[in-house]
This record gives structure tokens, sequence and C-alpha cells, in this order.
């Protein structure tokens, strides 16, 4: 494994930054994302998550923090590295961690979950974080060997409602299934606060992107602000 027990356990508690630019946007260049990734890193990120396999190449030479890869095909229905050879790409280009839709919904390539996670465990050193929508995702999640569960889908899937931060609700209910497995709590946190509740609601960590590396937002929310 790239990454061992006590390599994992160390995220515990832990801030985990994203760094992802969109089709388009000026920042979207690998060297870019590894230099957002790597001042992350400066700042306390225990490790950092990044989309695209040359932005994942490029931040791992820039990082000594574990990487967290993901390959966005698309931008609706299963897009998060939605097949057996995204996975495999991004566990190729250099990722700890490979993050892949982690929901009940049809891949595809007509894989299934379990053995896109098998093939990733299989063929490569990596382990799989599985971005989940919903409680059942997680369940199944877990059943088809995941290595760590994330609620980066809750709030995009149909499953459940898209809440203003973090979906504290399915954190908690996952947690009280008693998955034994790491929950990453991910999507809309947008504060210290947030990420603080997301803790207490008994994550084993908290990615955070847009709020620390999409200036675009930001600063739209700054002047929507100014302008209400
Ligand atoms: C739903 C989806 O496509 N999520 C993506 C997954 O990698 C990213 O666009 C998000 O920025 C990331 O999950 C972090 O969340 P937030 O930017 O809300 O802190």
């Amino acid at each position: 494994m790239l990454l061992n027990a006590a390599e994992l356990e160390a995220l515990r508690g832990g801030l985990i930054v994203s760094a992802q630019a969109y089709p388009g946007e000026p920042m979207r260049t690998p060297q870019t994302m590894a230099q957002v990734a790597a001042s992350a890193e400066i700042g306390g990120a225990v490790a950092v998550r990044v989309q695209g396999t040359a932005d994942i190449q490029f931040t791992r030479s820039a990082v000594q923090v574990p990487v967290i890869g993901l390959f966005k095909d698309g931008h609706d229905g299963v897009f998060i590295t939605p097949t057996i050879h995204h996975a495999l790409a991004v566990a190729q280009a250099g990722a700890h961690i490979v993050a892949l839709d982690g929901t009940r919904r049809a891949r595809p390539d007509g894989k299934t979950l379990a053995e896109t996670i098998e093939a990733v465990h299989e063929r490569s050193a990596a382990l799989v974080m599985a971005d989940c929508g919903s409680l059942d995702d997680a369940l199944a999640a877990a059943e088809a060997g995941a290595d760590l569960i994330g609620t980066t889908l809750a709030g995009y899937t149909g499953e459940r409602e898209k809440t203003d931060g973090p979906d504290i609700q399915l954190l908690e209910q996952i947690v009280a299934s008693t998955l034994g497995l790491p929950l990453i709590a991910e999507g809309r946190i947008h504060t210290p606060a947030q990420a603080r509740s997301a803790l207490d609601a008994g994550a084993f960590a908290v990615v955070v992107g847009t709020a620390i590396t999409h200036p675009a937002s930001i600063t739209g929310w700054f002047d929507a602000a100014l302008r209400a």
C-alpha cells in the first residue's frame, strides 16, 4: 500500500484541501493546482485532493502529504472517476487514494462498484475513497470494499437535500451505522466553524475545496454580500 495504516491514521482530525479549477478557468493548469496544493500544505493540510492525471502527477512532486486523486469525466450522472479505466489512470498517476463515484447508480462501463474497487486493489497500491450521496450509498460502498467513505456527493444525486453547509445529519447517520471505515466529510464546507461541526459529528477528516481554493466563487460570495 502507498499509505500504511499509521500514515492513514495521521489524517485523523485533519483538514484535507481540494484544489480544482474547472474547464475554461484561468487557474486550470496542473502547475497552478500543484502550487495551490503546496500552499495548502504550508497552511496545515494533512492531505490534498486534486482532479486529473496531470494535476495528480504535478501535485505528487509538489507536496509531501498524501494525494487523493480523482478523474472527472462530464458533469452529471456518474462523473467522478466513473470507470475502472479512469480509476486505474488515477492510481497510475500516483494518487495514494483513488476517489471514485461511490453511489449505487449504474456505471458507464457496466461494472459494479465492487468490481471497480477490486480492480484498483488488485492492479495498484492505492486505497479507494468512495464518494457517496446517502447512507445507503455508504453502506453499499463499505460492503463493496471501499477503504474510506466520503459524503462528497450528498446533495448532488437526488437522495439528499442540498444543505447550505455540510450535511451534518448524513454524517451522523453514517457514524451511527458504525461502518468502521474512515468517514470523510466533504461538500459545501465553507467556514472553519462548519469544518469543526463536521468533525464533531464524527467525521474522521474534513475536505474543504471551494472555500479555500476557488477564488472566483469566494469573490462572488463577497460581491453578493456587498450588493445585498
Ligand atoms: C460534487 C462534486 O463535483 N464535487 C467535486 C469533487 O471532487 C468538487 O467539485 C468539490 O469542489 C469538492 O467535492 C469539495 O467540495 P466543496 O468545493 O464544496 O468544498
